[in-house]
């Protein structure tokens, strides 16, 4: 995790080509027991039984047990004040007063403002662990990726759409508001912070990095299902993001009133890495936020979204399906499931075993039948067997990442 300086740019060189410090192990280790120290003074209580290490992780930093720990023991807490969000941060006021000037549909740009402005003040509250996150060159996330890259490696697995979308979401909130609001705050902000460059190893690092606790809800509206849900706004939380992430952890965050704290919820063997949950994601998810993935068939959570215009190419190939009727059925699959409908896949099977039955009805109809006789034709028992919907990811996942 060895920063790159955090000085205030006084020229307006692009990030990329600004000096950035040489990382070294002697001063790896100096931030880190900088870091130390700022979580004992400010009473994290890390248990002596752990150790925060890069020999034995998975992945750089990571949680070691040096001792047996018990399920339910507290291997830390952080108190609420030490958490990097824009409601603690020093422009804590001026958010307040601007709070229309930085409302944005992510819910990120307030806390990528906050970090823009800590991460350039050479005496933020937040210096010991600001100087410990990773050298931004190392986090190695798909939106860094070249298109081609992504073109190629990422092929049928959706996280290529995700990240374009993703990266033209970044450049109209950079532009739209973050540009406007640094050049009316000029006095405060590093002349870094108007590169677009930077903004985007901002926007990696909160991806990566940052938590959302479930039961914030001051942030916008999100439409679920024809409900409306509240998203959480994220929010920095030192010591718990040096955690690595597997499906099977055995540690988890819990946010309490005064303080989060890192619980085991497992035993935990003298030697072990402590993991955290990062949530219920899918190889895909992990790859798109956190440029990882698990390997089969450690991650439990993981599901492969097929899309339907795959299986009426497919179908195509498979020669079970008629070139000439191949559009109308293609229009009739989008009007019932949307351009980008898809199936998902999990561990134990098709989770809309329905809709896959449709598209195959459809599929396999014969040009002089309806639409409406085709949903309605109830297969035999006989032919349900033909399609075996039980097949299991180990046929479906993905390889040619660059990760696993
Ligand atoms: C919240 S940070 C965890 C701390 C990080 N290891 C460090 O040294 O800063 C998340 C990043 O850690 C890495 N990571 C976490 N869990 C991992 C895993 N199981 N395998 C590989 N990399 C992992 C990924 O690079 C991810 O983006």
């Amino acid at each position: 995790m060895a920063a790159p300086m955090k000085r205030v740019v006084e020229n307006n060189d692009s990030y990329e080509n600004s000096d950035v410090k040489k990382s070294t192990i002697k001063s790896e280790l100096n931030e880190l027991n900088n870091f130390i120290a700022w979580s004992s003074k400010n009473d994290f209580q890390l248990t002596d039984k752990v150790v925060v290490t890069k020999e034995g992780s998975c992945a750089q930093f990571g949680m070691l047990a040096t001792d047996d720990i018990s399920k339910g023991e507290v291997l830390f807490q952080i108190p609420r004040k030490c958490l990097l969000t824009p409601d603690n941060c020093a422009l804590a006021d001026c958010y307040k007063k601007d709070k229309d000037l930085i409302q944005c549909s992510s819910g990120w740009v307030p806390l990528l403002l906050s970090l823009m402005y800590e991460y350039n003040n050479p005496s933020s509250f937040w210096r010991p662990y600001l100087d410990l996150v990773p050298d931004f060159k190392q986090l190695d996330l798909p939106m860094f990726w070249s298109s081609k890259e992504r073109d190629t490696l990422l092929q049928g697995t959706g996280v290529n759409d995700a990240v374009n979308t993703d990266l033209q979401n970044i450049e109209n909130e950079f532009t739209s508001i973050v540009l406007p609001y640094i050049e009316k705050h000029n006095d405060k902000f590093s002349p870094v912070c108007k590169d677009i460059e930077f903004y985007k190893k901002m926007v990696a690092f909160v991806m990566s990095y940052s938590f959302t606790e479930n039961s914030s809800n001051d942030n916008t509206d999100e439409i679920d299902d024809g409900e409306e849900v509240k998203k959480a706004p994220p929010m920095m939380v030192p010591m718990a993001d040096i955690l690595n992430h597997v499906a099977k952890n055995n540690a988890c965050l819990n946010f309490e009133k005064e303080s989060l704290k890192m619980v085991a919820v497992e035993d935990i063997k003298k030697g072990d890495e402590v993991f955290n949950t990062y949530g219920e994601l899918a190889n895909l998810h992990l790859l798109h936020m956190y440029g990882f993935a698990e390997k089969y068939p450690n991650n439990h959570w993981d599901t492969v979204q097929v899309f339907i215009t795959d299986i009426m190419n497919a179908s195509k190939i498979l020669k079970f399906n008629v070139d000439s009727l191949l559009e109308k059925k293609q229009t009739a699959v989008n009007e019932l499931f949307g351009d980008n409908g898809s199936i998902i896949i999990n561990d134990s099977g098709v989770l809309e075993e329905e809709e896959l039955k449709i598209v195959l009805k459809i599929c396999c109809a014969e040009s002089n039948e309806s639409l409406q006789d085709v949903l309605n034709d109830e297969w035999e028992s006989d032919d349900e067997e033909e399609f075996d919907f039980d097949f299991k990811v180990q046929k479906c996942h993905y390889h040619g990442t660059k990760h696993h």
